[in-house]
C-alpha cells in the first residue's frame, strides 16, 4: 500500500479534508437527516482530494461509519478517532482508513514515535495533530506524515471557539518539522478563513464543521477559489 492520503492532498490545487462529523463538540446535530452517501457525493462534486471520518464517539461516531463511507468513495480516508495503539491502527486499514489521526496532546512521546513507524510500516499516512510547538521534537518520518495544527483544544473536547493565529503562529516550525504537507485544522468557519490559511503557506486544510452546515461544499469551494490570493494549482 502506498501513501495515497499524502499524495492526494499534495496534489491538490483545492486541497481540503472535508469531514464527516455526526455531531459538533456540543452535541448538535451535523448530517441534519442526509445520508453519508448524500454527504459523499456533495464532497466528491465539490472536489474533495481526501475526507476525514470522525470515528471518535464525543462526536457521535463509530466505525460503522468509516466502513460505510469507504463502500461509497475510493477517496484516500483518514480515520479521526483516539488511536493510542498498534492495533487500532491495522483495524483503521481493514476498515478502509489511508490515514490515521495521531494526536500529540494525548500520546506520550514514544507512543508517538512508535505509532508513526508502525502506520508507514502499514501503508498508512500518520496525521500527526500538535497544538504547541514543543510537540513537533523530534517526530520520525516527518516528511512523510501530515502535521496539523489543531486550531481547537481537544483537552476541552473541542468545546472552545478555536484560534486560527495559533495555526499561523505556528508554520515556521511545522515546516521545520520535516513536513511537506503542514495543514490546519478545525474552527474554519467559512471560505475567507480558509483562504486566508492557504495564502499563508498551509498546504492543505481540515474542515468539517463549516462544509457539513453550507448547503452547497461546491459553491463553498468556489468561494474558497475567489477569495485565494495565490491562485490554485499555483505552489505556495
Ligand atoms: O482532535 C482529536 O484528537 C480528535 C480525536 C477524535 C475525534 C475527533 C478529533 N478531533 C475532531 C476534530 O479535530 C474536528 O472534527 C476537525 O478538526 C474539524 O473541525 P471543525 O471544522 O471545527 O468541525
Amino acid at each position: 500500500m502506498t501513501a495515497r492520503f499524502l499524495e492526494a492532498l499534495l496534489a491538490a490545487d483545492r486541497p481540503l479534508v472535508m469531514e464527516i462529523k455526526r455531531r459538533d463538540a456540543h452535541g448538535y446535530d451535523l448530517l441534519g437527516g442526509r445520508t453519508p452517501a448524500a454527504i459523499v457525493e456533495s464532497y466528491e462534486a465539490a472536489g474533495a482530494p481526501c475526507i476525514s471520518v470522525v470515528t471518535g464517539r464525543w462526536f457521535g461516531g463509530t466505525t460503522g461509519l468509516l466502513r460505510d463511507v469507504a463502500a461509497l468513495t475510493d477517496l484516500p480516508l483518514l480515520q479521526k478517532d483516539f488511536i493510542t495503539r498498534k492495533d487500532q491502527l491495522s483495524t483503521a486499514g481493514e476498515l478502509g482508513a489511508s490515514a490515521v489521526l495521531l494526536t500529540a496532546a494525548l500520546l506520550p512521546r514514544s507512543s508517538m514515535r512508535t505509532l508513526i513507524t508502525a502506520s508507514l510500516v502499514l501503508g498508512l499516512t500518520p496525521f500527526v495533530e500538535v497544538t504547541e510547538e514543543s510537540e513537533l521534537d523530534g517526530l520520525p518520518h516527518a516528511e512523510e506524515c501530515v502535521v496539523a495544527v489543531n486550531n481547537k483544544d481537544i483537552k476541552a473536547k473541542e468545546r472552545d471557539r478555536g484560534d486560527l493565529d495559533r495555526s499561523l503562529a505556528l508554520l515556521p516550525a511545522v515546516r521545520a518539522s520535516g513536513t511537506r504537507c503542514p495543514v490546519s485544522a478545525s474552527a474554519i468557519d467559512g471560505p475567507l478563513a480558509a483562504a486566508k490559511l492557504l495564502d499563508a503557506g498551509y498546504a492543505g486544510l481540515l474542515v468539517g464543521t463549516s462544509l457539513l452546515r453550507t448547503d452547497s461544499a461546491a459553491g463553498w469551494v468556489d468561494r474558497l477559489d475567489r477569495a485565494r490570493t495565490r491562485p490554485a494549482g499555483r505552489p505556495n
